[in-house]
């Protein structure tokens, strides 16, 4: 199985033929399988075992078929030396996918990366100033994908933490806490053997903490701005990079906001376990939400089975969408 497939080399197919003869379909299931690991102006760069490998888009892979995080398969020169190119012919099925679009009023969905299993949403407590409606759109986000959301406070030696903490303590969520100080072994142990995506506003420290999780971490900024010719950060394209400790992070781009306008309110119930269990009560149509007259968690409210404040907590949600 893969998302995206590159076919025979030559286009010598007679047409009209509705399945092509397995005969004619190259075989990738020998090519080695790389992670994607950055992305600018059409050269893909891949973790390929322990080494860099340069690589364009075989051409049946649509124009955005390919995004950090991806396990695509290479075919050609995958020696990683200079001068070399290798060329991705398929993208393995992906476990998660993260998007957003890039305001509400812009409906167009921006994949950002695949297969993360885990989102930290890193949030200064001061300078910038915290925005709980940034965060919980980016809550959303993941609860939308299905990928473990952690909240992040950095700053800690310029505002307290408490307030942020009490607002999402109910969720049930890992909330870590920095500031230069700050003893990161916490956050290492939530993220090791994961691939965690790192989002937040711009200027609220996540640089530096990545510069403090990834030894070298400049080094492969630095190979990529080579490459280009400009900093990572005129780059749209977020960026993985291996822990020592194992696990993945992959770094996104300071963002100003984060649109959710691909979300179906109704859909981020299923993220709930606990939740999803009542809403099969729930007439046709159901978004869950407070204004719902017949909502089956309200009734589980009222009988008792679920706990107004976690009901609260799960409603908070909808703030996002309006
Ligand atoms: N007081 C304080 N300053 C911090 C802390 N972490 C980072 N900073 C400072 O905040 C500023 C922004 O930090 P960066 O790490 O560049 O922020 P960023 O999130 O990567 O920002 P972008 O590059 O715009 O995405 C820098 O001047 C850092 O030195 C912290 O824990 N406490
Ligand atoms: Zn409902």
């Amino acid at each position: 199985m893969s998302i995206y497939r590159d076919d025979h080399e030559g286009f010598d197919r007679p047409r009209r033929r509705t399945r092509p003869r397995t005969k004619d379909r190259p075989n990738y299931a020998d090519a080695p399988v790389a992670r994607v690991v950055a992305i600018d102006r059409g050269r893909y760069r891949c973790m390929l075992e322990d080494r860099i490998v340069t690589a364009v888009r075989g051409r049946l892979i649509p124009r955005k078929g390919v995004i950090v995080g991806d396990n695509v398969r290479l075919d050609g020169d995958v020696s990683g030396e200079e001068g070399t190119m290798a060329r991705i012919v398929q993208v393995e099925p992906r476990s998660t996918m993260l998007r957003r679009s890039a305001d509400d009023a812009d409906t167009f969905e921006r994949p950002i990366v695949a297969n993360a299993s885990q989102l930290m949403i890193v949030t200064a407590l001061a300078d910038p100033t915290p925005r709980v409606g940034m965060i919980d759109r980016i809550l959303v986000a993941a609860y939308d994908a299905r990928i473990q959301p952690i909240l992040c406070l950095t700053k800690a030696d310029l505002a307290s933490p408490d307030e942020l903490r009490e607002a999402y303590e109910p969720l049930g969520i890992p909330i870590v806490v920095t500031d230069p100080e700050a003893d990161l072994d916490p956050i290492r142990h939530l993220l090791e053997d994961e691939v965690t995506v790192l989002v937040g506003h711009s200027g609220v420290g996540k640089s530096t903490l990545v510069n403090r999780l990834v030894p070298g971490a400049n080094r492969v900024t630095a190979e990529v701005s080579e490459l280009t010719g400009k900093g990572r950060h005129t780059s749209t394209s977020a960026i993985a990079m291996e822990l020592p400790t194992g696990g993945w992070i992959i770094d996104t781009p300071g963002v100003r906001s984060f649109g959710i306008s691909h979300v179906e309110p109704s859909s981020i119930v299923g993220a709930f376990p606990d939740l999803t269990a009542f809403v099969d009560d729930c007439p046709r149509g159901c978004t869950h939400g407070s204004a719902e007259p017949e909502c089956a968690l309200d009734a589980a409210v009222e009988a008792g089975r679920l706990s107004p404040e976690r009901l609260g907590s799960f409603r908070r949600m909808e703030r996002a969408f309006s």
